[in-house]
């Protein structure tokens, strides 16, 4: 059961199908989630442009998204190189790069924000692109933890406006949460719903509530697994050996928040403590603040609650 929905997993995620009434998407950041999104999105079929602050990172993402799809290519045509080769060159293609938000909207269908988890920054980006958007764009974040409705607030479109949460790595994951804030207009969440569906993705939809659906039950998870460890009850490595053989998850705690990265699940963290100062979970974590000030990220940066080889 578990290969085949490996499989099924991998076909949704690397075929090129049938595109949604989206045909120009936008994708504001180009880190790990932004590069994942924009790859899955050009390989079914849509015309990406990518933005991130800089020609420098927008070239290292390209070439990350370019190794992901080497590893995509070789085992869907592991019998035909060649084939593979053009798929990747396809997909490369349908990619565009700026670092002009503001321009790169001028002809979207769709924009995904996938910028630093904070609020402050993702309002002053929507802001901005609302003013220089056609009318008729839909704007989404993929924010882990903070309110849609509080994002939107800095546009005039709240009817236009709802969330897409992805889930990393964007080209294995094959959930996508489809937020609608109680402004979302039917429209956009339909046309929405039928994108995900587009980029080989399962839709799930929800309301616009804390950490939405999957995040409301990994966020605490997370934060048990760093509190038996600040507590000095448990090592890192042996609680993700149990969560790994005892509850059969593909990645410890630890090994996971590496791979999310330690200064986005910081600012998660922040976010909810902020939000709900006297809940005793999201009081900061001494530990995660210690590595993130000693610039330990995790995967990213080649160490965090491990090392690793960059
Ligand atoms: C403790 C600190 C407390 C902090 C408090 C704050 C808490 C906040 C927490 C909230 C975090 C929120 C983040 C979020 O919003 C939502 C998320 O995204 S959560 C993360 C969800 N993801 C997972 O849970 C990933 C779990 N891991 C896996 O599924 C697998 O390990 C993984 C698929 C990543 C890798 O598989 P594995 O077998 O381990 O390794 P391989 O390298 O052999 O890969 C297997 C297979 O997959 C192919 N592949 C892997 N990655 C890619 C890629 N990027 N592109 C293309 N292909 C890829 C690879 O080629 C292999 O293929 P084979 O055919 O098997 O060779
Ligand atoms: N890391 C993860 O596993 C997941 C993260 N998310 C969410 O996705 C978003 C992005 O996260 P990551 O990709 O992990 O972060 P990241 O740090 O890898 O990438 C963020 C990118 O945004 C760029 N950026 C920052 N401000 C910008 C601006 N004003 N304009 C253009 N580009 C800008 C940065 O240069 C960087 O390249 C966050 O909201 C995060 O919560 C959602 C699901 C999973």
């Amino acid at each position: 059961m578990a290969s085949v929905c490996k499989i099924v997993t991998r076909q949704l995620s690397t075929s090129v199908g049938r595109q949604g009434p989206v045909k120009y998407l936008t994708v504001i950041g180009s880190g790990l989630m932004g590069s994942g999104i924009a790859q899955v999105a050009a390989a079914t079929g849509h015309n990406v442009t990518l933005v991130d602050q800089t020609d420098d990172i927008l070239n290292k993402s390209m070439g990350n998204m370019k190794k992901s799809l080497e590893r995509v290519a070789k085992k869907k045509y592991a019998d035909n190189p060649k084939d593979g080769e053009e798929f990747i060159s396809g997909v490369m293609g349908r990619i565009s790069t700026n670092t002009d938000s503001s321009k790169a909207v001028e002809k979207a269908d769709l924009v995904i924000e996938a910028i630093v988890e904070n609020l402050g920054v993702k309002k002053q980006l929507f802001s901005a692109l609302d003013k220089a958007a056609p009318q008729h764009t839909i704007f989404t974040s993929n924010t882990s933890s903070i309110p849609i409705t509080d994002i939107a607030a800095s546009t005039q479109r709240r009817d236009r406006f709802g969330g897409l949460h992805y889930f990393n790595p964007v080209p294995m994951m094959k959930l996508l949460e489809v937020v609608r804030t109680s402004e979302t207009n039917d429209e956009t969440f339909n046309t929405l719903m039928e994108f995900g569906k587009a980029m080989g993705k399962v839709t799930v939809p929800c309301k616009d509530t804390a950490g939405f659906i999957v995040n409301r039950l990994l966020v605490p998870y997370m934060l048990e697994a760093v509190r038996l460890v600040e507590r000095g009850d448990a090592a890192p490595r042996d609680i993700d050996v149990a969560m790994k053989l005892g509850a059969g998850y593909p990645m410890g705690p630890f090994e996971l928040s590496d791979y999310v990265g330690l200064d986005t699940m910081k600012f998660i963290l922040d976010g909810w403590h902020e939000r709900d100062p006297d809940h005793p979970l999201f009081k900061p974590s001494a530990l995660l603040n210690k590595l993130v000030g000693e610039g330990k990220l995790g995967m990213k940066t080649g160490e965090g609650f491990y090392k690793h080889k960059k």
